[in-house]
């Protein structure tokens, strides 16, 4: 049997995950080649996983990906976005806040229709996509999605004060519409623009984050109200995990006889 060949964007956390899925849960797929920001590790990821290290994403489409899977940045997504799909590959998106860029996710879909390429929006650390799309389609909808973090999650972002370490209960540090939120928060909230890209849209979908004592993970409550079908879906992950093992289920979706 010929293998569909993969290419991977990132070689951290969550693409060490989908590499480590290939054997045992996706054995239709063949590893080519990684890229990432920094040679040095992308050469130990690519000796690890028996495939290419690539220094640019012309190197890395040079293997003629069928899929490329991203796990690295809103900017990469940005960056090679057009040049992935031009290519001749699909593309298999984790950081989903570079959509919430109207302008650019009407040209990334154009360049898709336009070389009969897809865009696959991983369910990353959330779910329900299916229902959200199905309401949003019955009648107008207004979709909110909360999060609850611990404050040590926030370090290194705008929204972090030392004070929020010694927070009692929970206290609310950013409430706004998920493009707002992603504009801030380009490696946490990717989640909240895909739950908005799937229902409302990220302009008119509300965020609000809050941070909880003693928290460890991330919980997200997704809720729609339409005319006759309303929601209300919790997700919680002890760690970002689930993010990786949703690429490896959209890529055994897209070889399997039954597709959810
Ligand atoms: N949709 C979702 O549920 C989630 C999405 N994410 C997204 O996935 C990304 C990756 O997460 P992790 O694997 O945990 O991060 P990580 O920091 O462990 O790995 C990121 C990798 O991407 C590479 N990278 C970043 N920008 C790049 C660029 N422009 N060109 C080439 N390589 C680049 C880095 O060199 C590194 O190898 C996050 O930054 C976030 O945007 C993360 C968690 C959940
Ligand atoms: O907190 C999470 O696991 C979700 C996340 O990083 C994102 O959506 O970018």
């Amino acid at each position: 049997m010929k293998k569909l060949k993969l290419a991977l964007v990132g070689c951290g956390y969550l693409s060490e995950i989908v590499a480590g899925a290939l054997d045992r849960y996706l054995p239709e797929y063949e590893l080519v080649g990684v890229l990432g920001r920094n040679f040095e590790k992308t050469e130990a990821f690519a000796k690890k996983y028996n495939c290419k290290a690539c220094s640019s994403i012309e190197e890395l489409l040079s293997l003629n990906p069928d899929y490329t899977a991203e796990a690295a940045s809103v900017e990469s997504v940005k960056n090679y976005g057009e040049k992935i799909l031009k290519g001749g590959s699909n593309f298999v998106v984790l950081s989903i806040g570079a959509f919430a860029d109207s302008d650019f996710y009407e040209q990334m879909k154009g360049v898709a229709r336009e070389n009969e390429k897809k865009i696959y929006i991983a369910s990353g650390a959330v779910g329900g996509f299916d229902v959200l799309r199905t309401a949003a389609l019955m009648s107008p909808i207004t979709a909110s999605i909360g999060s609850q973090k611990s404050a040590k999650s926030l370090k290194n972002t705008p929204l972090y004060e030392e004070d929020l370490l010694n927070v009692k209960g929970k206290k609310e540090v950013f409430s706004g519409t998920t493009k707002e939120a992603i504009k801030i928060l380009p490696t946490h909230v990717n989640v909240a623009v895909a739950t908005a890209l799937a229902s409302a849209g990220p302009e008119n979908t509300k965020m609000n984050i809050d941070v909880v004592e003693d928290f460890v993970g991330d919980e997200f409550k997704i809720e729609i109200q339409g005319e006759e079908v309303s929601t209300d879906i919790n997700i919680y992950s002890k760690t970002s995990k689930i993010a990786g093992w949703s690429v490896v289920a959209v890529l055994r979706n897209i070889v399997s006889p039954v597709v959810f």
